[in-house]
């Protein structure tokens, strides 16, 4: 049996050269390929704390690591290893190992799988083959298979890039640069390589150690920020689960009272905020009548309505139950009542189906403004309550406003 041993002495008489690098081609592969299984253990523990429309990718990152990991083994002992492994199986595991990758960050997001990469991967592996045991090519190998490890590391940062949501910019800003930077050192090794000479990758040259320098890197930095895209994605749902309403998808109460106290605060004198409170009418007769789901199917079809006719400036929500709140930031009664009697009507001649049958849906609105002074929000709501109580008590499907002497001083039908 031969005993490796991957002293650059040693390494001199492998490959043939004599100009030893401080650091060995052998030694940095076989980093990788600890590297590389080190990160996908890692990552395999940490599979069961991932948001479940994550875990398939996360399964997929583990394989492409898996796959560049015994690429990297066998690229470190590629002077010993018969031609076929040492070469054909040794690069197709990396090229499927990086298409698996790309697989992967699309299956992150939501996209489907890169059948055109495996593909391509297959017809570059044959080739390679053809130019192992039919063409003995060095310089056409490392050409061939820069330009697909480079091409796939680019659309993998394209795919990052494009489909990243301002959610994700740090995680996914590092993945497509690691990606994009790997890209460039591929781009370099192509350009370079009709002056590379063989026999093979363990060439202390300084295109080998480069490339072999960014695969033990690309594995830990890769796979460090795939599992922070995958927390960053954890974060915000939360974050965004803690200010919506799950069933209209509409800020919720929280997410409407923290809007309406930033905007007070950055009220200016005589300036003031309009709040829009509105209960749907007799909402328990729907539930009774057909069933708690047409009810709930009602009140996605008002949160519709009030998403399409809120200004961009404002804030709608549903406040809880069946009522709803609008912050208006800015402006005067005239403009509020506006959109008030806007929403209302538009509620009023918006019917829904349900079954069979075509049903009108009405609310009742009351309409106060806080202004700039510390008039708590507590307070306008309280107004807004009692004006929206107006609304009911005179008949509903009506829009009421609270004045300073605290009645309904206009109202709207
Ligand atoms: N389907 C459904 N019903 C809800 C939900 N939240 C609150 N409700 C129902 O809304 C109804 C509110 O009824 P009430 O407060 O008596 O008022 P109303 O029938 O709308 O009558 P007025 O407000 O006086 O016009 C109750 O039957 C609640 O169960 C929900 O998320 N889904």
């Amino acid at each position: 049996m031969r005993i490796v041993n991957w002293r650059p002495s040693n390494l001199r008489a492998a490959t043939g050269h004599g100009n030893a690098a401080v650091v060995d081609p052998r030694s940095i592969f076989l980093t990788l390929a600890m590297l590389s299984l080190l990160t996908g253990g890692v990552l395999g523990l940490m599979h069961r704390s991932l948001l479940p429309d994550v875990q398939r990718a996360a399964v997929l990152w583990r394989q492409g690591t898996l796959m560049v990991a015994m690429s990297g083994a066998m690229f470190a002992f590629q002077d010993l290893l018969p031609r076929w492994l040492g070469v054909i199986v040794a690069n197709g595991l990396l090229l499927f190992g990086l298409t698996t990758y790309l697989h992967a960050l699309r299956s992150f997001f939501a996209l489907p799988s890169p059948r055109l990469a495996y593909l391509l991967a297959a017809v570059v592996i044959a080739l390679l083959g053809w130019f192992v045991l039919v063409v003995d090519l060095y310089a056409v190998r490392v050409g061939l298979s820069s330009v697909l490890i480079g091409g796939l590391l680019l659309v993998s940062a394209l795919t990052v890039h494009q489909n990243r949501r301002s959610d994700l910019e740090t995680s996914a800003r590092i993945m497509a640069g690691i990606l994009f930077f790997s890209a460039l050192v591929m781009a370099a090794r192509m350009l370079s390589a009709p002056f590379l000479n063989g026999p093979n990758v363990l060439v202390p040259n300084v295109m080998n150690i480069l490339a072999g320098l960014v695969g033990a890197i690309f594995p830990v930095v890769g796979t460090t920020a795939f599992l922070m895209m995958c927390s960053d994605r954890a974060r915000l749902r939360l974050l965004k689960a803690s200010v919506t309403d799950e069933l209209t998808d509409l800020p919720n109460r929280r997410a409407l009272a923290e809007f309406a106290a930033t905007q007070r605060r950055q009220l200016g004198a005589g300036r003031s905020v309009a709040l829009l409170l509105f209960d749907l009418d007799r909402f328990k007769l729907i539930n009774d009548t057909y069933g708690h789901e047409a009810g709930d199917r009602a009140l996605i079809h008002v949160a519709g309505i009030l998403k399409r006719l809120a200004p961009n400036d404002a804030l709608a929500g549903r406040f809880g139950g069946e009522e709803f709140l609008c912050v208006l930031p800015v402006t005067s009664i005239d403009t509020a009542m506006a959109l008030a009697e806007a929403i209302r009507a538009e509620l009023a001649r918006s019917p829904m189906q349900l079954g069979q049958e075509r049903m009108t849906i009405t609310a009742s609105f009351g309409v106060s403004l806080m202004e700039s002074n510390a008039d708590a929000l507590d307070r306008a709501l309280a107004k807004a309550d009692r004006a929206m109580y107006r609304a009911k008590a005179s008949g509903r499907n009506r829009v009421e406003l609270f004045d300073q002497v605290g009645q309904a001083s206009a109202n709207l039908k």
